[in-house]
């Protein structure tokens, strides 16, 4: 199924504009899971099941899994979500960026290797070497625009000729390369105004928006910024909070209670 099908299935289906992080940090992990040889998977298996219907997506980032060799328990991760949780679309968290030969492998390995519904894409290395994400018409390819950080800020609100980067960069993924439909674009949360001027310049194009939660943004700011006139248009992620809520055996349980403390703060925004 076409990525924007399914998020907008998902958007009305679980009444619900969540986006649950997968950040799986085993430092962070309850200790009766600690020793386990999978226990990254388990870990998030449980998150997974416990808030499945409370989320519009998951958001595995990448880095948690590869940087403990354990890109192995990514892909049972999202075999996992396809099986049981088939309505609910999985966006990969790379953020990657290269020339379009080595995209090419990238997005192989996101699309083929992982089974990605959604990848994120640094697009500064400009329209040659995002295309090779774009040739798969029906998965989504979300680009970096107003990212959540103080840092953002250093290239992202450079003046590029009577507009800022980040502009320039939502105007020509929604005037150029969102051909197929299947283009969003990540707008930290962290940033309300820039969110309002992102959804100004992109009509109803899908935002994902990191920064709630840990990093403190607005939820109703948040909202009021970049919800669609139908009250939809946003993938609102938050990954630490919902992880991380509870420390014990009863982690997951705590995690579905910040997930709809969280999903219901969105939606009384709606
Ligand atoms: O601008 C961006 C882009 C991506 N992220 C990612 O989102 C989550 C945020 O995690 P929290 O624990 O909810 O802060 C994380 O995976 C980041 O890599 C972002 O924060 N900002």
């Amino acid at each position: 199924m076409h990525f924007m099908t399914a998020l907008k299935g998902a958007w009305q289906q679980r009444n619900s504009l969540l986006c649950v992080g997968l950040d799986p940090d085993p430092a962070r992990f309850p200790a009766h899971l600690q020793d386990k040889p999978d226990a990254i998977f388990e870990f998030c298996k449980q998150i997974v099941d416990a808030t499945a219907d409370l989320a519009c997506c998951f958001k595995p980032q990448i880095a948690y899994f590869a940087a403990r060799r354990a890109e192995d328990q990514l892909e049972a991760l999202i075999d996992h979500i396809h099986a049981r949780h088939p309505d609910t679309p999985v966006v990969l968290d790379a953020k990657r960026g290269d020339i379009g030969s080595t995209a090419e492998q990238y997005a192989v390995e996101a699309f083929e290797r992982f089974r990605a519904d959604a990848i994120t894409v640094n697009p500064y290395m400009g329209r040659d070497s995002v295309d090779p994400y774009l040739a798969y018409p029906d998965k989504g390819v979300i680009l970096l625009c107003r990212t959540s950080n103080p840092g953002g800020s250093d290239l992202q609100f450079l003046d590029v000729g009577g507009e800022k980067l980040y502009e320039r960069v939502a105007r020509l993924v929604a005037e150029d390369w969102n051909a197929s439909g299947n283009c969003g674009l990540v707008v930290g949360a962290t940033f309300p105004a820039e969110i309002a001027r992102v959804r100004e310049l992109t009509g109803d194009m899908p935002l994902l928006v990191p920064g709630i939660g840990a990093q403190g943004g607005d939820i109703a700011a948040t909202m009021q910024a970049g919800r669609t006139a139908d009250g939809c248009g946003l993938m609102i992620n938050s990954s630490r909070a919902i992880l991380y809520a509870g420390k014990g055996e009863d982690f997951a349980a705590e995690a579905r209670r910040v997930a709809l403390e969280t999903r219901d703060a969105i939606n009384a925004q709606r």
